[in-house]
C-alpha cells in the first residue's frame, strides 16, 4: 500500500459512516394461499412478494381490484399470517410471533381506512381519545395528546363535532389523528383517499406528506389510483394478480413503465390526453400519405428545452402538437406531448432517433389518414 492510498483511507475513516439501518418493513418472499371451505379450489392471493420500506419513506402499492391489496394490508398489520415467506417490522419477525405479541407489535402501525371507521356516537376528540384509552394511557395524559393530534391535522375547531357533522376530508383527518395517537412508526393507509373528491384527496395527501416530514414516519399507501401514488410516493410497487410486477422510484416507474399493468396505470394519468375523437381515428398500420401519432415523454433537464423546434428544423418536417401536459411527479416535472409527424417509416424513425439523442422517450400510438 503506498502513502497516497494510506492517506486516502485515513481521510475516509475520519468520516463516520452512517449506521446501516434495516428497513422498517421487510416482506421477504411472502405468499398467501387461501383454502376456502368445501371443495373450492385454493386461491393464491399473493405470490413471492419481496418489498422493503425504508425509514421515513413513502411507498405506494398500487393494484387493481383483486390484485391482493387487502390481503397484503392484513399480512403487514399481522391480522393474517402468510402461508410462505416472512414479514419483518422494525427487525421483529411479525409473521412468526404468537398472537399476543403480534397484537403488541401491531401498535407500531397506525391504520387509516377508506371509510374512516369512526364511532358515530363519539366526537372527533373522543374518537381520537379512544385509541389512547385502548392502549391504556392515563386519563390526564389523554386530553393534551388529543389536543396535540387535532392541532397536527388542523381540526382544533371541530374537536367537539360528531362524525355526521364533519366533511369527508375532516373525517379522514380524525382518522389520521387517531392512527397517529400512540406514536406508531408506520402509517398504513388503505385506500385512504378513495372516498374523497380530487381536491380533498390532494389536501389529505399533502397532510400525509407533511406529517411524514415532521414525524419522520414511514408511510405505506395502498391504492388503485396512480394519481395518489404520483403525488407523494417516493417509490412504488405495482401489484398484479398477487405478484409485484414492477417496483422502483415513482419517477422512474412513471417515466419508463415496463409491465402492461404499469403502462395502463401511467396511461390513466396521462392517457386522457388522447381525445376520444383521435383514439377512434387511430389505426395500427401506417396510412399512405398519412401521419403517425407519437407520445413523447419529457423528463428531467429537457423538460423546458425547445426540443421540438430543434427536431423540426433539423429534419425539415412539420410537427403538429395535438395535446400536452406537465405533471409534478415525486417533486420533478414529467411532461407528456402527443404529436403527429409525417407517417413515412423513415421519417418516423428519424424523429424518434433525434428525440432519443435528446434523452426523450417516444411511443407510437398509431397512425391517421
Ligand atoms: N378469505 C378468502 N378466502 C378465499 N379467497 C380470498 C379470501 N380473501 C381474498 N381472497 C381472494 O384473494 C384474491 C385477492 O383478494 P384481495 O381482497 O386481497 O384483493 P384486493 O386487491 O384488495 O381487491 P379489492 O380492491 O377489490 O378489495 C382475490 O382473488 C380474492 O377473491
Amino acid at each position: 500500500m503506498n502513502a497516497h492510498t494510506t492517506a486516502v483511507l485515513r481521510a475516509d475513516d475520519a468520516v463516520p459512516l452512517p449506521e446501516p439501518r434495516p428497513p422498517v418493513i421487510r416482506l421477504d418472499r411472502v405468499g398467501k394461499i387461501y383454502r376456502p371451505r368445501g371443495n373450492a379450489e385454493p386461491v393464491t392471493a399473493l405470490h413471492d412478494i419481496s418489498i422493503d420500506v425504508g425509514a421515513g419513506e413513502i411507498l405506494g402499492i398500487i393494484g387493481r381490484s383483486g390484485a391482493g391489496k387487502s390481503t397484503l394490508v392484513r399480512i403487514v398489520n399481522a391480522l393474517e399470517r402468510p402461508t410462505a415467506g416472512r414479514v419483518e417490522l422494525d427487525g421483529v419477525v411479525l409473521s412468526e410471533l404468537p398472537e399476543a405479541a403480534a397484537r403488541t407489535a401491531r401498535r407500531s402501525i397506525g391504520m387509516v381506512f377508506q371509510h374512516f371507521a369512526l364511532l358515530a356516537r363519539r366526537t372527533a376528540a373522543d374518537n381520537v381519545a379512544l385509541a389512547l384509552e385502548i392502549a391504556g394511557w392515563a386519563r390526564r395524559d389523554i386530553a393534551p395528546r388529543v389536543d396535540e393530534l387535532l392541532d397536527l391535522v388542523g381540526l382544533e375547531a371541530q374537536r367537539d363535532r360528531y362524525p355526521s357533522e364533519l366533511s369527508g376530508g375532516q373525517k379522514q383527518r380524525v382518522g389520521i389523528a387517531r392512527a397517529l395517537a400512540v406514536r406508531p412508526k408506520v402509517l398504513l393507509c388503505d385506500e385512504a383517499t378513495s372516498a374523497l373528491d380530487p381536491e380533498t384527496t390532494q389536501q389529505i395527501l399533502s397532510l400525509i406528506a407533511r406529517i411524514r416530514r415532521e414525524l419522520h414516519l414511514t408511510v405505506v399507501l395502498i391504492t388503485h389510483e396512480m394519481n395518489v401514488v404520483k403525488s407523494i410516493a417516493d417509490r412504488v410497487a405495482v401489484l398484479d394478480q398477487g405478484r409485484v410486477v414492477e417496483q422502483g422510484s415513482t419517477f422512474e416507474v412513471f417515466a419508463h413503465p415496463r409491465h402492461d399493468t404499469t403502462k395502463s396505470f401511467v396511461g390513466s394519468v396521462t392517457g386522457s390526453l388522447v381525445s376520444d375523437e383521435l383514439r377512434a381515428r387511430l389505426q395500427p398500420e401506417p396510412v399512405a400519405g398519412g401521419r403517425t401519432v407519437l407520445r413523447i415523454v419529457f423528463t428531467g433537464p429537457n423538460a423546458d428545452e425547445p426540443v421540438l423546434s430543434r427536431v423540426t428544423r433539423l429534419l425539415g418536417i412539420d410537427v403538429n402538437i395535438l395535446a400536452g401536459q406537465i405533471d409534478p411527479i415525486a417533486g420533478r416535472s414529467f411532461g407528456t406531448l402527443i404529436v403527429a409527424v409525417p407517417g413515412e417509416p423513415v421519417t418516423v424513425e428519424a424523429v424518434r432517433a433525434a428525440l432519443a439523442r435528446l434523452n426523450l422517450s417516444t411511443e407510437i400510438l398509431g397512425h391517421v389518414a
